[in-house]
C-alpha cells in the first residue's frame, strides 16, 4: 500500500517506521527542512525500544510535493495548527479514492478536514502510542500502544476495518470503533490533564500521578470535558475516563514519557495545541453556557508560559 505521512515529527516518524518495516511503500512528507534533509541524507535514525535503528525512507518536503505519485493513504501527523497548510499541501498526493487518517490530539479537526477532502475518505481516530523527537532525522521510540478509528463517510465501516488491519499488521495495535467521538473526547481527557500539567509542572506523567492533588485535579478536569461533550452527544462514562487517564501514570507502561505539549514548549519553545484541547472545551463551555474554570486557568497557563519562553 501506497502510504503517505503527512507530518513526520516524532508520531509520524514512528508511524511511518513501523508501516516501512511491516512491508508498506511509505514516504514521509514535511515541512521541517534541516529534518527532511537529514532524513535523505542518513536515513530515519531511531532508538527504538532500547535498540539503535536507521530506516531508509523517501521523504518530501512539504513545500515541494510532487503529483507524480497518488497514495491509497495519508497519515495527517501535524500539530493542529499545522493541519490546514498540510491539507493544502498534499493535495497533489490525493487520488479519488485516496483515504486520510486524521490521528492528531485535539477535538474538532474534522472540521478541518472536511474542506479539502469528500467526506467518504475521511477516517479519524486517536491513539496512545508515544513518540520524542531528538533533533533533525532522529527519534526516540519506546513503550506500548494503541490506534482506534472510525469511517466518516457512511458505507466505509469496510475500509476503516481495512485500514485497521493494515495497522495493525506493521504492529501498530489498532482497532475500529463504533463510536469514535467518545474515544476523542477519552483521549483529551489524557491530554487535557497530562499535556498541560506536565508542561507546568515540569514531569512526566509518573511523577504527577505521584503528587498528592493528581488524582482530584484529574476528576475535575474530566468532568469538564464530559459536561462539554454532553452538549455534543457524546455521554462519556466519567469514572471510566478518570482510570484511563490514571493509567498514564504507570511508569512501567508510558508513565515516564513527557507529553508532546512538554516537548514542544518546554524542550523547543515552540507554541502548543492547548488552544484544541483544553481552550476547545472552554470555548465550547461558553457556547453552551457550562462554567470550565479548570480548562479556562489551564489554557491560560500554558499561555503564559508560551509568552514567558518566547515560544514560536
Ligand atoms: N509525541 C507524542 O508522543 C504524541 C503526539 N500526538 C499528537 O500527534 C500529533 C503530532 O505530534 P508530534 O509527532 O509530537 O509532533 P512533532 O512536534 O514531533 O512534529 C510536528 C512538526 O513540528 C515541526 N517541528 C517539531 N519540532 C521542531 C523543531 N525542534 N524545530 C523545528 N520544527 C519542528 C515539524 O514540522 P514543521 O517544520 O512543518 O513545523 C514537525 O514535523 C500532534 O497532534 C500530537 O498532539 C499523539 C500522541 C502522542
Ligand atoms: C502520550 C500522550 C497520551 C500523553 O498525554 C499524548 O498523547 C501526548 O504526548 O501528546
Amino acid at each position: 500500500m501506497k502510504i503517505i505521512i503527512a507530518g513526520a515529527g516524532a508520531m509520524g516518524s514512528r508511524f511511518g517506521i513501523m508501516l516501512h518495516r511491516g512491508g508498506n511503500d511509505v514516504t514521509l512528507v514535511d515541512g521541517w527542512p534541516a529534518h527532511v534533509e537529514a532524513i535523505r541524507q542518513n536515513g530515519l535514525k531511531a532508538n527504538f525500544n532500547g535498540e539503535d535503528i536507521t530506516e531508509h525512507i523517501p521523504v518530501m518536503l512539504q513545500s515541494e510535493v510532487k503529483s507524480d505519485t497518488k497514495a491509497d493513504l495519508i497519515i495527517l501527523f501535524t500539530k493542529s495548527m499545522q493541519l490546514a497548510q498540510m491539507l493544502q499541501d498534499v493535495k497533489p498526493l490525493i487520488a479519488e479514492n485516496t483515504k486520510i487518517l486524521c490521528l492528531l490530539n485535539g477535538i474538532g479537526h474534522e472540521d478541518t478536514i472536511e474542506k479539502y477532502i469528500p467526506m467518504k475518505n475521511i477516517f479519524i481516530g486517536n491513539t496512545m502510542w508515544t513518540a520524542g523527537l531528538v533533533g533533525p532525522g532522529e527519534v526516540k521510540l519506546f513503550g506500548n500502544g494503541s490506534v482506534e478509528l472510525q469511517n466518516l463517510g457512511q458505507d466505509q465501516e469496510d475500509a476503516a476495518k481495512d485500514l485497521a488491519k493494515t495497522l495493525s499488521e506493521s504492529g501498530l495495535n489498532a482497532k475500529y470503533s463504533d463510536n469514535i467521538h467518545y474515544s476523542i473526547y477519552r483521549k483529551a481527557c489524557v491530554n487535557g490533564t497530562m499535556n498541560c500539567l506536565c508542561s507546568i509542572l515540569d514531569v512526566n506523567m509518573a511523577e504527577f500521578g505521584a503528587t498528592k492533588p493528581a488524582h482530584d485535579i484529574v476528576v475535575t478536569v474530566v468532568n469538564e470535558f464530559a459536561a462539554v461533550a454532553k452538549h455534543e452527544g457524546v455521554d462519556l462514562d466519567v469514572k471510566e475516563v478518570v482510570e484511563h487517564v490514571e493509567s498514564c501514570f504507570d511508569p512501567d507502561t508510558i508513565g515516564k514519557h513527557y507529553p508532546s505539549m512538554y516537548q514542544d514548549l518546554i524542550n523547543n519553545h515552540r507554541l502548543t495545541e492547548i488552544d484544541y484541547i483544553n481552550g476547545a472545551v472552554s470555548r465550547k463551555g461558553k457556547k453552551y453556557n457550562i462554567p470550565t474554570p479548570y480548562c479556562d486557568l489551564l489554557t491560560q497557563l500554558i499561555h503564559c508560559k508560551e509568552d514567558i519562553l518566547g515560544a514560536k
